[in-house]
């Protein structure tokens, strides 16, 4: 899953203090692209977020691997890409033989009493949400801040997730406190947009 170059710094959680508010923002970064870093700026502004983990995964449960760079790859170009030093790029799912995002939110709870996290995602994530493991388990856990998409503004909201947890949903206004909350809770991003994704780029459009 990954070999021994990747180094050790990576595999641990990183550390956060009691009573900071931290996003989770996992992803393949297959490659890493100036949407995502858009997508994690945006977050760490509009919920008041101490820290970002961009958390590159061993492999996304629903997607074939065949076309995925190495996790070291994926970890040098995430490195090289973001600048904020509030975002924190790391892999500790691999060393803890994570990949369902709802054994890795399990985890980081279970590892860090007194935080406040966020799960973070793409509108175009929230449409086949339901399709992932246990997935109601993670709306129960963190609440979630899902930011817009080119192509997914509208469509996101017809979603089972967006339906079943309609009353979960949270004003935008209030995404600052958006941490702080009971899960379920969750709120939609609207804000610059970024048309970049990473099978463009891997297929020379990017
Ligand atoms: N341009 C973008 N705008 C908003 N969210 C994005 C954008 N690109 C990626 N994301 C979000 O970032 C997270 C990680 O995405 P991922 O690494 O799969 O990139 P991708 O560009 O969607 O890749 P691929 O094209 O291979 O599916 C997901 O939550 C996804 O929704
Ligand atoms: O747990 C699942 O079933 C699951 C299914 C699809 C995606 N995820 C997670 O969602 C994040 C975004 O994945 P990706 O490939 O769209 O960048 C990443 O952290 C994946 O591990 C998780």
């Amino acid at each position: 899953m990954h070999g021994q170059s990747v180094q050790s710094a990576y595999l641990r959680m990183p550390h956060v203090e009691k009573g900071m508010q931290v996003g989770l923002f996992g992803g393949s970064f297959n490659p890493p692209h100036a949407g995502h870093v858009l997508v994690a700026e945006i977050a760490l502004r509009r919920l008041a977020l101490d820290q970002l983990w961009w958390m590159v995964t061993p492999g996304n449960p629903l997607k074939s691997t065949r076309e995925l760079a190495s996790l070291e790859e994926r970890i040098a170009r995430s490195e090289a890409i973001t600048r904020n030093p509030r975002i924190k790029v790391t892999a500790f799912e691999a060393a803890h033989h994570v990949r369902y995002t709802a054994d890795t939110l399990a985890l980081v709870r279970a590892r860090n009493p007194g935080v406040d996290f966020v799960w973070i995602m793409g509108a175009d994530s929230l449409r086949d949400f339901h399709r992932w493991e246990r997935w109601r388990d993670i709306m129960m856990t963190f609440p979630i801040a899902v930011i817009d998409r080119p192509g997914a503004t509208l469509s996101f909201l017809s979603s089972v997730v967006a339906r079943s947890f309609d009353y979960a949903r949270v004003d935008e206004m209030n995404a600052p406190r958006l941490a702080r909350m009971k899960a379920p809770a969750w709120t939609f991003i609207h804000g610059p947009r970024s048309t970049l994704s990473s099978t463009a780029i891997r297929n020379g459009r990017g």
